[in-house]
């Protein structure tokens, strides 16, 4: 190969050259000198293809310094590993308030460190974000380091235990290493709680070496240099004490799911570069969106714009936004389900069930009840609370359970039979009954507070406790449903016909249904 390239590079040089000569000599007289126009250009085509040859034939060269790139990149990369460029600031991120609030002095602190030395002030160089998932606190975490253009290194626990096997502890010495040269900087290690967790006393595994480690670099650098450490979890209690202690984590900041006027911010966010229909009220889905984290609602932002464009539509309306949330809520909608005649009956029973105790006791608004299998679940009520609610009573909490109930009690009431359907209700019921008893102090058994010892002691009467209140809602359910057998019907056998009753859809089909009220008083 090496050979046919020298050749062909000389004579290339060679025609080159003739080429450039018959322009010289062809000022005087052309036909003297052998080079007619055509033929020039005939050489000229001869030198151009060999020239588009020789390129081919150098494609090795260009492969082995591609090779070279790579090894490159790859080298670059491991110089890079854990540094991710911050896009954000805190205009990105949504409601948080006080969180921000808090952290407006850490900002302060990395922007101005010099201010803070001098008077010897030792700033929380560890910051633990703590809250249920898709909350923003990576998102916070990304601003931190963007509101200061700080470098910003991030890691994730269960990477140090899965990815870095064997090597947990040096990788975490790497990562302090790095973001101490490149201070001032943001190290961001989420899930905390997979390196974190509570040390076994008689153990040595890798696990503990690796937290060993993170607690030595946490004591090890001081406020000479600007590196802040935030750590994220969803779990704090598992979290071992040491890390908490006074100059490691030891600020720890809540970051929970948005309110009805954070929705609405984040909402905001999420929706700002994309084009709404007049119909889209963005306070209307704030309400409707009860519950949800700034992951949610960034899904569903996303997801009602992918439904429009599915359906050729140019802006987002309303009715994609209702999708989306559907979608986000109760998961994908199956494709030409194969339920039998018999389980649709069942399950717009049990449905209407939930649906019309929801109704009776004024608990949630339903927005939507539906027989329409999705994800897992053959049917489901949308229901919403009117409001972001911050205490509840034993009685909110008894209606709540009652609305679970409903529909096993509709099952058992027109059936006479129950059936799998109540599974997820039946959890979730107990969990309430549970909490109830063990930690707000609702039974019998008095003030609790899940102690552990006194729930392992009191194990049995707890468990009578759970089962009395549990009991006690189920019959009350029932009985409703029988002073209201003719308005589950009602919705049962509409559900059959037309699978899905919007709220108003709903109302419109009870009319003034309460007017059993008294009735039902003197069962
Ligand atoms: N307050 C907020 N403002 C704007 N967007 C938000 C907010 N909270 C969450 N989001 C959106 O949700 C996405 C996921 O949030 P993020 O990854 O920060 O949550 P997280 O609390 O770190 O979750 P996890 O605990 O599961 O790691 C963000 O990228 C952003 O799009
Ligand atoms: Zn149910």
């Amino acid at each position: 190969m090496k050979k046919k390239k020298i050749i062909l590079t000389f004579f290339l040089i060679f025609l080159g050259l003739t080429i450039i000569s018959s322009f010289s000599l062809f000022s005087g007289d052309e036909i003297n000198h052998g080079f007619s126009s055509k033929n020039r250009l005939m050489l000229i085509g001869i030198t151009g293809f060999l020239f588009v040859y020789y390129i081919k034939l150098d494609k090795p060269f260009q492969y082995a310094h591609a090779t070279i790139n790579n090894d490159k990149k790859e080298s670059d990369q491991k110089d890079n590993e854990f540094f991710t460029k911050p896009k954000v600031t805190f205009e990105d991120v949504a409601g948080l308030d006080e969180v921000k609030e808090e952290l407006i002095e850490v900002i302060d602190f990395i922007n101005q460190s010099e201010k803070y030395k001098k008077m010897g002030a030792k700033i929380p160089k560890g910051i633990l974000f703590h809250g249920p998932p898709g909350t923003g606190k990576t998102l916070l975490a990304s601003a931190v380091a963007g509101e200061t253009k700080s470098s910003f290194f991030t890691a994730s626990g269960s990477e140090f235990v899965e990815k870095y096997v064997g090597v947990g502890a040096k990788r975490v010495r790497t990562l302090f290493e790095k973001a101490k040269k490149e201070a001032p900087s943001v190290i961001f290690i989420d899930e905390i709680d997979a390196i974190g967790a509570k040390r076994h006393m008689d153990s040595n595994n890798e696990k503990d070496q690796t937290l060993n480690q993170l607690l030595v670099e946490l004591d090890g650098f001081n406020t000479d240099q600007t590196v802040v450490v935030i750590g994220a979890t969803n779990r704090m209690d598992l979290l071992d004490e040491a890390l908490l202690r006074p100059g490691r984590f030891d600020r720890h900041m809540y970051i929970g799911n948005p309110n009805v006027r954070a929705r609405e911010e984040i909402l905001k966010v999420h929706t700002k570069n994309k084009p709404l229909a007049s119909d889209v009220k963005i306070d209307d889905l704030a309400k409707k969106t009860h519950g949800m984290s700034g992951a949610h609602l960034s899904n569903i932002a996303n997801e009602a714009a992918i439904i429009a464009v599915r359906e050729n539509q140019t802006i987002i309306s309303i009715k994609h936004f209702e999708q989306a949330i559907e979608r986000v809520i109760a998961g994908l909608q199956v494709k030409n389900p194969t339920v039998l005649l018999k389980e649709k009956q069942i399950v717009s029973y049990h449905e209407a069930g939930h649906a019309l105790i929801g109704k009776i006791l004024n608990t949630d608004v339903v927005q939507k009840v539906s027989i329409i299998p999705r994800g897992q679940a053959l049917g489901y009520v949308l229901h919403m609370p009117q409001d972001d609610r911050y205490i509840m009573t034993k009685e909110e909490l008894c209606n709540k359970i009652m609305v679970m109930l409903g529909g096993r009690a509709a099952e058992e009431l027109i059936f006479g039979h129950l059936s799998t359907g109540a599974k997820d209700d039946l959890k979730k019921v107990t969990e309430i009954a549970m909490q109830m008893v063990c930690e707000y102090g609702m039974s019998d058994l008095g003030y609790m507070s899940n102690n552990p010892t006194m729930m392992q002691v009191l194990g049995k009467q707890i468990n009578k406790e759970m089962n009395k209140i549990i009991d006690e809602c189920y019959d009350h359910t029932k009985q409703q449903l029988k002073v209201y057998q003719e308005e589950l019907e009602k919705i049962a056998s509409t559900l059959m016909e037309r699978e899905t009753l919007n709220g108003d859809e709903l109302t419109a089909l009870l009319g003034d249904f309460k007017r059993k009220d008294e009735t039902l008083e003197a069962v």
